[in-house]
């Protein structure tokens, strides 16, 4: 049966939520599922914004089917071609065949490429500030390139003024019957989705991000409806302070990220005596993971939100302890900035794992390496108590 929601008067959200899904871009966790979201508008003439996953098509034609109870599609506009939200395009047009399709040049391309044979009624190639008239809605359309593919695109509807706003926004997190934000508690449980979704996905393309926010900034938004999560309607401040802060890669809390590998305990242990002198001199903001049993997405997220890292790791085999490396070198092909981090080193006979670290870190934008920084020689010692002392007392400064 039908499956949808009213956004206003004449628009519907027409998507669906996968919870069956272990992991987003077969990378990513998602133990609260996600969801898929597709709207359509009802004028005089009739317009779908993108379409859905392939997990979730046979519910998405139905709700398309029954919103539009019995009228022509008139466009299909495609804000964005990655295949979550445009792998029902074929669907779409052998369902309406007179459909026009409403993309960029890029995204007309990358539509060939990946539907080569799939005509459409007829496309409408638009560009930075075209217009198309719906009735009494009309949509512009604004480029977002690299927000997070290069035909990102967003449309504004300027009668409700209604950002369509692709892949920005969006948030992992199905929906279990609620659309909007004043729906959801986000900051108890919203949250952290939202940071693990953007820090994963768009957080590479900070200056991208910040380019969109500055066109977004010129225009008069009352709801924001992105391609995942809920719609924005009550709380546009809260989440465009925190997208402007995560594309700037500032840190949201003063507190400390303590990531550390360990396979027989002592690097652990190593890191566990930091993490109370830290507390000791004060600081009392500390998160800690154990980087082989946590899920990088989630270290991820939190070097986002936290000012100041620790590392600790031990050497394998003349190298760097691998899931420590793999989480150093996601911060950096993430572009992650603005850090202090301190670091420990273990190794038993040839310590190698404090220069493999540094070499990565070394290559990143503006962190700060807390000197000296500490190396142990299978376990902590208590002489070198004082040195940990001293390294967070740098740390902390
Ligand atoms: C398979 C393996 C390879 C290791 N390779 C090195 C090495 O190349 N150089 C070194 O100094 N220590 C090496 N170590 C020792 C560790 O770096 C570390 O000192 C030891 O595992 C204690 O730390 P942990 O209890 O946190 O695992 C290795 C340990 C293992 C298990």
């Amino acid at each position: 049966m039908q499956c949808t929601r009213k956004v206003t008067d004449q628009i519907y959200w027409v998507g669906a939520s996968d919870r069956r899904l272990a992991k987003f871009e077969n990378l990513f966790p998602i133990p609260r599922g996600v969801s898929y979201n597709s709207y359509v508008i009802l004028d005089e003439k009739t317009a779908l914004m993108d379409t859905a996953d392939s997990s979730v098509s046979e519910r998405f034609m139905e709700n398309v089917k029954e919103t539009l109870a019995g009228r022509e599609l008139d466009y299909l506009v495609i804000n964005h071609m990655e295949p979550d939200h445009c792998a029902n395009i074929a669907a779409v047009i052998e369902r309406y065949p007179n459909v026009t399709v409403v993309g960029n040049a890029k995204t007309i391309q990358m539509m060939g490429q990946f539907y080569a044979g799939t005509t459409p009624g007829d496309t409408l190639l638009v560009k930075e500030g075209d217009m198309l008239s719906l009735g009494k809605h009309s949509l512009t359309f604004v480029m977002a390139p690299m927000v997070h593919w290069p035909e990102a695109m967003v449309s504004y509807e300027t009668t409700e003024k209604i950002l369509f706003s692709a892949d920005a926004f969006g948030t992992f997190g199905a929906l279990n019957g609620v659309l909007f934000d004043d729906e959801i508690d986000f900051n108890c449980i919203w949250m952290e989705d939202a940071r693990r979704y953007y820090t994963n996905i768009v957080g590479k393309y900070g200056p991208q991000v910040q380019a969109l926010l500055k066109k977004a900034s010129a225009l008069d938004i009352r709801m924001i409806c992105p391609l995942h999560g809920p719609v924005w309607r009550s709380q546009l401040g809260t989440l465009l302070e925190k997208y402007d802060k995560w594309s700037k890669y500032e840190a949201e809390e003063d507190g400390v990220l303590i990531v550390y590998g360990s396979m027989y305990g002592n690097t652990e242990n190593a890191a566990d005596v930091i993490a109370s002198e830290i507390a000791e001199q004060g600081m009392t903001n500390i998160a800690m993971y154990d980087a082989s049993v946590t899920d990088c997405s989630y270290l991820i997220a939190e070097a986002f939100r936290y000012n100041r890292i620790v590392v600790a790791a031990p050497t394998y085999n003349a190298g760097l302890f691998a899931p420590v490396e793999h989480f150093l070198n996601d911060m950096k092909a993430l572009n992650i900035q603005n850090k202090k981090i301190a670091l420990l080193e273990n190794g038993t006979w040839a310590p190698m794992a404090g220069k493999h670290m540094r070499t990565i870190i070394e290559t990143m934008k503006n962190m700060e390496i807390v000197e000296p920084s500490l190396a142990i020689k299978s376990v902590l010692q208590p002489a070198q108590k004082e040195d940990v002392k001293k390294m967070v007392e740098e740390l902390l400064k």
